[in-house]
C-alpha cells in the first residue's frame, strides 16, 4: 500500500515539479520500502540534471536492497552521463545481464600503453588487444606483472606469500634437494599463521596479510579438500579491495573483463568468508552484495586468468650462470628444464590487465611465456606483426582437431571460435 507522500511524490514528478517530489519521497521512511524511494529520488535528480546526486541515490537504492533491479537501471542511466570509469555501473550492467560494451567506461583505464591498444571489437568478442608497432618473430612485445597472483592451493605454504618464489622443497627424495636447500638457506620470514616470505621486502609488499593473518586456516582446508584455489584468491582480492581507500577504483581492474555467463554461487564458502571479513562484507552491498561480486570474480578468474610458472631458485641461478658447482655437484644450464629441476617450481595463477584481454585464435600471432626471474609474463610474437594487427594467443592446445578445439573452447570459455583456421574447419 503506497503512502500519501509516495502518491503525491509521483504526481509532482509527473507535473515536472522534481524538487517537491524529492521532498515527498524523502518522507517515505518505511524501511522495507526505502529502495524504491531512493530510486525515485535518483530519477528526479536525473531530470534536474544533477548527475552526482542521481548516482548517489541509485547507489543508495542498490545498497538498501541489492535484489531491487530498478536501482541498477537508474545507476546505468545516471552513470552513462559520466566520463569517469565506474565499477558500479559496469557491475549494474552485469547484474542486468547486459554486455559491458561501453568503451567509455574502460577507455581511460587502458590508455597510455606504448606497445598495445585495447579496443572494442564487437558484442561477441568484447574487447581485444591491438599492436601499436611492428614486431618480428620471437620479439617480446610487452612484459606484465599481474594485478593479483596466487599459487595453486597445494603449494600455498611452499612459496613466498608475495613473490611466489619456492621456499620449501616439495620433493624430499629429489637428488637436487640438498642443492635447493643450500641455495635457499637465506633468512626466510615465517609468520605465526604459517605464511612464509623470502625477505622483509616481500613481507611488506603483501599488504593484505594484516587483514587475513590467522583467519585463512578454515578456507585453506576447504580449498585443499576440494582441490580448488579460487576461493583463496577471491579472499585475497576482497582484502585488496576492502583495504583500499577507494573501493570503486580498486574493484575496477577485476570486473573490467568480459566473462559471461556468471558461474553460480556455491553457498558452502559463506561461513568462511563471514568468519574472515565479518561486517566488512556489507561494503559490497552498494555493488549488489558480496556474493554477487564473488560470482563475478570467480567467473573472471575462470575465463580470464593465466597460469604462471615462476622460475624456481635453482633455475634462477642457472639462468645467470652457465654452470654451478654446489655441494660437490656440477649443475649446468642445459638442466634448466629437466623434470627433477622443474619439480621445484610453484604453479600459480595471475590476473593481468592487458594479457588477459587478449582474445583467442587457433592460429595465433603471439604466445605467453615466463622469460625472466620474476612472476611477470611476456607476450611474444610467434610471427611478424604489423601496426594495427589484433594480437591473439591460443587458450588451448591448438594442434587438436577442429571439433575437439570447438568443444573445449565452448566448455571452458563459452564461445565457438571463428578464427581463420576454424572457418576452414582444419
Ligand atoms: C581472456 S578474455 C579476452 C578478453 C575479452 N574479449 C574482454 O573483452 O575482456 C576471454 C573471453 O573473450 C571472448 N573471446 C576470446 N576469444 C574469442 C574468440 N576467438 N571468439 C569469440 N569470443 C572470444 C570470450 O567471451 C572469452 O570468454
Amino acid at each position: 500500500m503506497e503512502s500519501e507522500e509516495h502518491q503525491k511524490g509521483k504526481e509532482k514528478f509527473k507535473e515536472g515539479k522534481y524538487e517537491e517530489a524529492i521532498e515527498l519521497f524523502k518522507k517515505c521512511h518505511k524501511k522495507e520500502q526505502r529502495a524504491p524511494f531512493y530510486s525515485n529520488i535518483s530519477a528526479c535528480y536525473m531530470k534536474l540534471k544533477d548527475i552526482p546526486k542521481a548516482i548517489k541515490y541509485a547507489r543508495k537504492s542498490i545498497e538498501e536492497t541489492p535484489e531491487f533491479e530498478k536501482g541498477y537501471y537508474r545507476l546505468i542511466n545516471a552513470g552513462e552521463n559520466t566520463r569517469e570509469y565506474n565499477s558500479s555501473v559496469m557491475i549494474a550492467e552485469i547484474k542486468l545481464g547486459r554486455e559491458r560494451k561501453e568503451e567509455k567506461y574502460w577507455k581511460e583505464y587502458y590508455s597510455g600503453n606504448e606497445e598495445v591498444e585495447v579496443k572494442r571489437i564487437n558484442l561477441e568478442y568484447g574487447k581485444g588487444v591491438f599492436s601499436k608497432k611492428r614486431y618480428q618473430k620471437e620479439e617480446i612485445i610487452m612484459k606484465e606483472i599481474p594485478i593479483i597472483q596466487i599459487s595453486k592451493i597445494e603449494d600455498y605454504y611452499n612459496c613466498c606469500g608475495f613473490c611466489l618464489k619456492t621456499l620449501c622443497s616439495k620433493e624430499p627424495k629429489n637428488k637436487y634437494n640438498q642443492i635447493f636447500k643450500e641455495i635457499n638457506k637465506e633468512e626466510i620470514i615465517k609468520c605465526k599463521c604459517g605464511m612464509k616470505y623470502c625477505n622483509f621486502k616481500c613481507q611488506q609488499l603483501d599488504y593484505t596479510h594484516s587483514l587475513l593473518c590467522n583467519k585463512l586456516k578454515g578456507l585453506i582446508n576447504y580449498c585443499n579438500i576440494n582441490h580448488i584455489s579460487h576461493p583463496l584468491c577471491i579472499a585475497k582480492i576482497f582484502a585488496t579491495i576492502l583495504i583500499s581507500q577507494n573501493i570503486e577504483k580498486s574493484l575496477f581492474p577485476f570486473v573490467v573483463f568480459h566473462s559471461s555467463p556468471l558461474i553460480p554461487f556455491n553457498s558452502e564458502i559463506v561461513p568462511f568468508f563471514l568468519n574472515i571479513f565479518g561486517s566488512l562484507l556489507l561494503k559490497f552491498n552498494i555493488y549488489g552484495g558480496w556474493t554477487f561480486i564473488y560470482q563475478i570474480l570467480y567467473s573472471v578468474l575462470k575465463y580470464n586468468s593465466s597460469s604462471i610458472l615462476p622460475l624456481n631458485p635453482i633455475q634462477s641461478l642457472l639462468l645467470n650462470n652457465n654452470s654451478l658447482l654446489i655441494d660437490n655437484t656440477l649443475l649446468s644450464s642445459s638442466l634448466i628444464n629437466h623434470p627433477d629441476i622443474t619439480a621445484f617450481t610453484i604453479e600459480a595463477e595471475g590476473l593481468f590487465k592487458y594479457l588477459n584481454t587478449l582474445n583467442h585464435s587457433c592460429s595465433p600471432n603471439c604466445f605467453l611465456a615466463n622469460t625472466d626471474d620474476s612472476f611477470a609474463l611476456s607476450l611474444i610474437a610467434s610471427c611478424p606483426i604489423s601496426h594495427g594487427d589484433e594480437l591473439t594467443i591460443s587458450y588451448i592446445d591448438n594442434t587438436l582437431p577442429y571439433s575437439q578445439r570447438q568443444s573445449l573452447l565452448y566448455d571452458s570459455y563459452h564461445f565457438y571460435c571463428h578464427c581463420p583456421k576454424c572457418n576452414l574447419m582444419i
